[in-house]
């Protein structure tokens, strides 16, 4: 019997320079923060492998270029295939918030359609003193858009800055959601064939592959 194969769940990530990409992607692949951060160009990979209900799935986080002149060559690679997008904002820096719609509008272009999970994540909640986008504010915008919002903190998910908790979700959390949401969306289907007493266990995938993409399978 050839091995099972992996799905493999393509996440891509954008948002301004400077929200925590890739502090995000690195504390949910690597489960810590990363000790430098440099400005990504064009766009780095994260993997990680996680098990749903008994099943291996592939995470694999596309940590884009927050400034425009490090994503112009790259940016039709990041929404091919794409299975979830990740919307992020950096909740001391109401600018990151404000560009969200522009962010919204390039998937648009992008013909990223509704079906495709999207959620907000507001990152930095460690700096809970500095905080310019409230999150109310957040939520309203979440549920104009019909998204979940996440507010969460890459550096310190369990306290701020001031020594007390900072009630932010965890980044693994965050993750794992996107993740569950994915694999129920694309259940292992059971199929009867026309006729004869075999069974046969297909994914759902592999019937609608024209809009997922053959890239979503790997042997
Ligand atoms: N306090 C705090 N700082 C953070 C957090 N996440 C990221 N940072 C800092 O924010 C800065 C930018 O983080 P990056 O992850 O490089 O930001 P980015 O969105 O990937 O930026 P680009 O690659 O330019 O698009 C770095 O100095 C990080 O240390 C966080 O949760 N809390």
């Amino acid at each position: 019997m050839p091995p099972p194969r992996t799905r493999i769940f393509k996440i891509i990530v954008i948002g301004d320079s400077g929200v925590g990409k890739t502090c995000l992607t690195y504390r949910f692949c690597a489960g810590k923060f990363p000790d430098k951060t440099e400005a990504t160009i064009g766009v780095d990979f994260r993997e990680k492998v996680i098990e749903i209900d008994g099943e291996k799935i592939k995470v694999q986080l596309w940590d884009t270029a927050g400034q425009e002149r490090f994503r112009k060559s790259m940016v039709q690679h990041y929404y091919r295939n794409v299975h979830a997008v990740v919307f992020v904002y950096d909740v001391t820096n109401a600018a990151s918030f404000r560009s969200l719609p522009a962010w919204i509008e390039e998937c648009r272009q992008h013909a990223l359609g509704q079906e495709v999970p999207r959620i907000l994540v507001g990152n930095k909640c460690d700096l809970r003193h500095a905080a310019q986008v409230s999150t109310d504010v957040a939520q309203q915008f979440a549920d104009a858009h019909s998204m979940p919002l996440f507010e969460t903190s890459a550096k310190n998910p369990y306290g701020n800055d001031d020594g007390g908790r900072n009630n932010s979700d965890h980044v693994e959390a965050i993750f794992m959601t996107v993740a569950h949401k994915l694999k129920s969306q694309k259940p292992l289907v059971l199929s009867q064939p026309p006729s004869g007493d075999t069974v046969t266990l297909r994914r759902q995938d592999e019937e609608d592959r024209g809009s997922w993409g053959c890239g979503c399978w790997r042997s």
